[in-house]
C-alpha cells in the first residue's frame, strides 16, 4: 500500500500523517512536495492540516494552484482515495473536489481541543467504524465553520454523504458545546463517489494507544480495508 502526503509551503501536520500511515498503518508512505507535477504510482494520498500559505486570501486559497493540484484533482477523479485534514479539508473544498466551505468559527476563536464524533456513513475512509459509533478526536483550527448551500446540503444528507458530525460525548447533538457551529454539526464530507473525504478533526494526532487515543486509527484502517477489499464504492 503506497501513500503519498502532500507537502504545502505552512504544513504542519505533514509529519504526523506520514507516522500515521506508515508507522501505524504500516504502508510505503512518501511526502510529494507542493512543486512537483506527479504524484508517482500511490494508492491513496493525504491532504495534511497545517496553515498552507500562510493562510492567506482564505485557507487553503493559494494551495489549490499549487503544481501538484493538477495530478491531485486526476487521483480524485479516477476514484482515488483522498483524505484532507484540517486544511487538508479546506484545500479539497477550494478545489471543489468537495463541496461547499470552511470559514471562520462561529465564536471567532481557535479551537484546540478533543471533540466526540457519530460515524454517519461509510465511504473509502470510515468502513472499518460501524455507523453509529462516537470516536474522540482533537481539532485544532480557527477556520472550521462547514458551510454550503440549502441544495448542497440537501444532497449531502439525502445521500448519505456526510462521514462524521459532532455530537456530545454520549452521542446526542453538541448543540451549544459546538466547536466551530458548522451546518448541521458537519465535521466530515464524503465526494459523491465517497472516496474523497475531508474533516476538521485530527486523527493522525489520535491513533495510538501511547498518546492517549487511539481512535483516530480506524480512519486509517478503514483504507486499508477499502483498498484490501478492492471495494468500488460507486461507479
Ligand atoms: N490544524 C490545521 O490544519 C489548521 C487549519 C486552518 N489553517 C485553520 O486554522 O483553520
Amino acid at each position: 500500500m503506497k501513500v503519498a502526503v502532500v507537502v504545502f509551503p505552512g504544513s504542519n501536520a505533514d509529519w504526523d500523517a506520514l507516522h500515521a500511515a506508515r508507522d501505524v498503518l504500516g504502508a510505503d508512505a512518501k511526502y510529494v512536495f507542493h512543486k512537483e507535477r506527479e504524484l508517482g504510482p500511490v494508492d491513496a494520498v493525504i491532504v495534511p492540516g497545517g496553515f498552507s500559505y500562510g493562510d492567506y486570501l482564505r485557507c487553503g486559497a493559494i494551495a489549490r494552484f499549487s503544481p501538484i493540484s493538477d495530478a491531485l484533482r486526476a487521483f480524485a477523479e479516477r476514484g482515488g482515495p483522498v483524505l484532507g485534514i484540517c486544511n487538508g479539508f479546506q484545500i479539497l473544498t477550494e478545489m471543489h473536489l468537495l463541496p461547499g466551505a470552511l470559514s471562520r468559527n462561529a465564536h471567532l476563536r481557535f479551537e484546540c481541543r478533543d471533540v466526540w464524533l457519530k460515524v454517519e456513513n461509510h465511504g473509502a475512509w470510515t468502513g472499518a467504524i460501524p455507523t453509529g459509533n462516537v470516536i474522540r478526536l482533537p481539532v485544532a483550527h480557527g477556520e472550521g465553520r462547514y458551510e454550503c448551500d440549502p441544495e448542497t446540503l440537501t444532497r449531502l444528507e439525502g445521500e448519505g454523504l456526510v462521514a462524521l458530525r459532532y455530537v456530545d460525548p454520549t452521542g446526542a447533538p453538541c448543540g451549544e458545546t459546538t466547536p466551530n457551529g458548522s451546518v448541521n454539526d458537519i465535521a466530515g464530507i464524503y465526494s459523491a463517489r465517497r472516496n474523497v473525504m475531508g474533516l476538521m478533526p485530527h486523527p493522525e494526532r489520535a491513533s495510538e494507544a501511547i498518546l492517549g487515543n487511539a481512535d483516530g486509527r480506524g480512519i486509517f484502517e478503514s483504507l486499508k480495508q477499502h483498498l484490501e477489499g478492492g471495494k468500488v464504492v460507486a461507479a
